[in-house]
């Protein structure tokens, strides 16, 4: 695993939110009075790194139906951690699959932003005002096709969660260095439904906490990789379909030839 992050330089701007422009001290005059320095400085590194992938609404036009997931960030011992859930075996779609907080878009939402923060409250009841949106990163796109945008957003390490049970049956943190150094991983060959051949990431991850093993794989595997990819900015212990002397440029080539292949196969089907 990689050194751990309490050595960061701190103390960065206070991240408290609520606080704008003037109000926000340094850490060790901000009147929150709360964060210790190493959270400060993890969170404003990868906030400055995540700032340099927002895709905004780029790719808001695209012909294809929406969801959006939240990709929640947290600091445990110094450490970025992701929020993962397990999938309610009752869903009649990938039951038991892990997956990040999220869904289909509704008619009320604005943004996927919205889409996103209005999912995380459904099913793991975290509240969107306890969430800092950071950015919106390269989307990818489901078994059904739907154009899934992931949403980075940071929570505090004393979120409160409680699964709903009609969707969600588990929730557990994930270290973010195990989607660049995991200890048990394997990849494989998947055919989309449009035909396209794409490398699939699988992560199995030990969680000490829950004393058990979640497999991570497919659509929410990619979204990780990518995050780490982007926040790290190091080369992962196993190959991956990016230039990552280029990322921005590669993932967008990689978005767009996965897209083509979905819209080639929606024409000859007309
Ligand atoms: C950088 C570029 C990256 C590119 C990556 C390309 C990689 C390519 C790799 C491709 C590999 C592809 C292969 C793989 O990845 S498969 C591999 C592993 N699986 C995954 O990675 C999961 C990926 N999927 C998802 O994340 C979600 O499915 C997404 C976010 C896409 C959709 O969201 P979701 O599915 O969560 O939608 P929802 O939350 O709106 O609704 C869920 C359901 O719940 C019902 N419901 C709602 N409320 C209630 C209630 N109160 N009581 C009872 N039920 C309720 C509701 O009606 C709905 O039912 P139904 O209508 O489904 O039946
Ligand atoms: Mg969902």
């Amino acid at each position: 695993m990689a050194a751990e992050r309490e050595e960061e330089p701190g103390p960065g701007p206070c991240l408290c939110p609520g606080l704008t422009g003037g109000e926000r001290g340094t850490a060790g005059g901000c009147r929150c009075s709360a964060l210790p320095a190493p959270r400060q400085g993890v969170l404003e590194k990868a906030r400055r790194r995540l700032r340099q992938f927002d895709v905004g609404d780029k790719f808001s036009r695209l012909p294809l139906p929406r969801a959006a997931v939240l990709l929640p960030l947290t600091v445990r011992a110094g450490r970025l951690h992701l929020l993962l859930t397990v999938r309610s075996m009752q869903l009649r779609r990938s039951p038991g699959e892990v997956c990040f907080p999220g869904g289909k878009r509704e008619a009320t939402d604005k943004d996927d932003i919205d889409t996103a923060l209005r999912e995380a409250k459904e099913e793991v009841g975290l509240q969107p005002e306890k969430v800092e949106v950071i950015c919106r990163l390269m989307p990818g796109i489901d078994k059904m096709n739907n154009l899934v945008t992931p949403v980075v957003g940071f929570v505090e390490d004393t979120f409160e969660v409680t699964p709903n049970p009609d969707e969600v049956s588990e929730i557990f943190v994930v270290p973010l260095e195990y989607f660049v150094k995991p200890l048990n991983y394997k990849t494989f060959s998947y055919k989309t439904s449009s035909g396209y051949l794409t490398r699939i990431h699988c992560f199995i991850y030990d969680d000490q906490e829950h004393r058990k093993s979640f497999k991570i794989w497919g659509l929410t595997a990619h979204f990780a990789v990518f995050l780490a990819l982007v926040i790290f900015g190091e080369r992962p212990t196993f190959e991956v379909d990016y230039d990552l002397d280029n990322l921005i440029s590669s993932s967008e080539n990689y978005f767009i030839n996965l897209y083509a292949s979905v819209h080639e196969r929606k024409k000859s089907n007309l």
